[in-house]
């Protein structure tokens, strides 16, 4: 990974984190980072620990061990500062299909607590930005999968977050709209310098331009440029660098070291 410059501040920190639900270890001593107008692939199988990571930074579960920081906010002792910078597009879906899509932004902005002439504004810029502009009185159960997706990465972004996390956002996707949509969110972190953290179990997802994170297991097996974590693992390409990576740790654990 490229150094930080000193006066930049990490968009995400995530400081020797575990969690365990009850016997079970969802994750274990797990840190990384992410800078601001990066974009970070958290690669990782079913059950590798990417909804457990993402529910602590938004707080749906108490941190027990570890810290995170959003922009240097402790997310447990300073979650106001912390989260008013994050923006969150869960695997779950998050729009009432019944009404508009200005009517769904509209009472997302009035949770924030925006008023009513400024949400008007932050919402033509979301759907410009998303590209959704003239879809913007149409009812949500009217929309493509894919523009319903749109639609949620725009909500996240109303209230201009620094940082947005999706968790397997490309789910029930065709290909054309995965494209798309991983092409708007890499451009967001290019272009307006938003730092993002995109968990999915496809490796195709990864570009090269990118920093990949490999969860497994709940422990974080590699932390780079997709570049680096190709050459260091000894790989061809990102597909074998995971195979060889996972490969190893789950040997590793059927023949535990001493
Ligand atoms: N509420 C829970 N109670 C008990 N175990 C859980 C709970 N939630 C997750 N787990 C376990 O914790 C581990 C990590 O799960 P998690 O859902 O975080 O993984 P994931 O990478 O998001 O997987 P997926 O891609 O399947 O959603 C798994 O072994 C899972 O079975």
């Amino acid at each position: 990974m490229k150094p930080f410059p000193l006066a930049q501040v990490p968009a995400l920190e995530i400081d020797r984190v575990s969690h365990r639900y009850g016997a079970r270890v969802a994750l274990n001593n797990v840190s990384l980072t992410v800078r601001p107008s990066s974009f970070n692939v958290l690669l990782g199988l079913n059950g590798a620990g990417k909804s457990t990571l993402f529910s602590l930074i938004t707080r749906l579960y108490a941190i027990r061990s570890g810290q995170i920081r959003i922009f240097g906010h402790d997310v447990a002792r300073d979650p106001g500062a912390a989260l008013s910078k994050l923006g969150v597009v869960f695997q779950s879906r998050a729009l009432d299909i019944d009404i508009s899509v200005r009517q769904n932004l509209m009472y997302h902005a009035a949770l924030h607590g925006i008023a009513s002439k400024r949400a008007k504004e932050l919402i033509a810029q979301v759907l410009d930005r998303v590209a959704m502009t003239d879809r913007a009185l149409d009812r949500v159960g009217n929309l493509s999968i894919g523009q319903m997706r749109r639609i949620e990465i725009a909500r996240a972004l109303l209230h201009q977050p620094r940082l947005l996390l999706l968790d397997e956002p490309t789910v029930g996707l065709d290909i054309k709209a995965r494209a798309d949509i991983l092409d708007h969110v890499r451009r967001l972190s290019m272009v307006e310098g938003i730092g993002v953290l995109w968990a999915t179990h496809l490796i195709d997802e990864a570009g090269a331009g990118d920093d990949v994170v490999v969860l497994h297991k709940g422990n974080i097996l590699a932390h780079g440029g997709l570049g680096e974590v190709v050459g260091k693992s000894g790989a061809s390409d990102l597909r074998d660098a995971f195979n060889r990576l996972t490969g190893a740790a789950d040997q590793e654990e059927r023949e535990p070291a001493g």
